[in-house]
């Protein structure tokens, strides 16, 4: 059945909509892209305040996108790094793959989360920035161990859910989904490196608090 999900991706929900494509790349050019993202970039742990303590953050990242895209996250200011070619050329794979599913969009700037195995993670949280606008078209690629995003709904209305991660997949998180949902990548006893890629279009008239 899968096979037919190959155009418009494989419905998680509908409403808010999230829906996962698989096989973005291909081989070999997906493992290349994560070998070659693990030891070109810069990668950064930058500290997060908490109660008034110090935390470096349990992975890396990487903010990267337009000048003008500067963006706040958990109380800083990050200022984008120039886009690397290979993310660009990413970029233009994702919005084809969201064209071709009758999905346009438009993205400046991307957050790249570096986990070096299971124990790295992130907590709980909406991409809900005042610079994101009200209702986000978020795209996740994911690229090495699969793991699992945690969903629950801000309202318990239903269940929490896991939708797991392959490598070289594309999660869409659609309409309502930061609004009504939070997600988390939380800690699993899996080993091996992953690399997200969450393309987002900052709105750079809206300044960072
Ligand atoms: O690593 C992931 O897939 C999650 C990343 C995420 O939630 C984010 O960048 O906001
Ligand atoms: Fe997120």
């Amino acid at each position: 059945m899968r096979s037919g999900y190959t155009q418009k991706g494989e419905p998680l929900l509908d409403s808010p909509p999230l829906t996962l494509f698989t096989g973005l790349l291909g081989e070999p050019t997906a493992t290349r892209l994560l070998a070659q993202l693990d030891q070109a970039l810069a990668w950064q742990r930058p500290t997060l305040r908490l109660y008034g303590r110090e935390h470096p953050i349990p992975r890396r990242q990487l903010w990267m996108g337009d000048p003008e895209a500067r963006y706040c996250y958990s109380g800083r200011d990050f200022s984008p790094e120039p886009w690397h070619p290979a993310v660009s050329s990413l970029l233009g794979t994702v919005i084809q793959r969201l064209a071709n599913a009758g999905l346009p969009a438009r993205f400046n700037s991307v957050l790249l989360n570096r986990y070096a195995d299971g124990q790295e993670r992130m907590g709980w949280h909406s991409d809900n920035e005042p610079e994101l606008g009200p209702d986000p078209l978020i795209a996740a690629v994911s690229l090495g161990t699969k793991r699992p995003m945690r969903f629950r709904w801000q309202d318990r209305s239903h269940e929490a859910f896991n939708v797991w991660l392959p490598h070289d997949s594309l999660l869409v998180m659609g309409a309502g989904v930061q609004s009504r949902l939070q997600h988390a990548l939380l800690p699993r006893q899996l080993p091996g490196l992953r690399i997200s890629l969450t393309f987002r279009l900052v709105n750079p008239t809206v300044s960072p608090a």
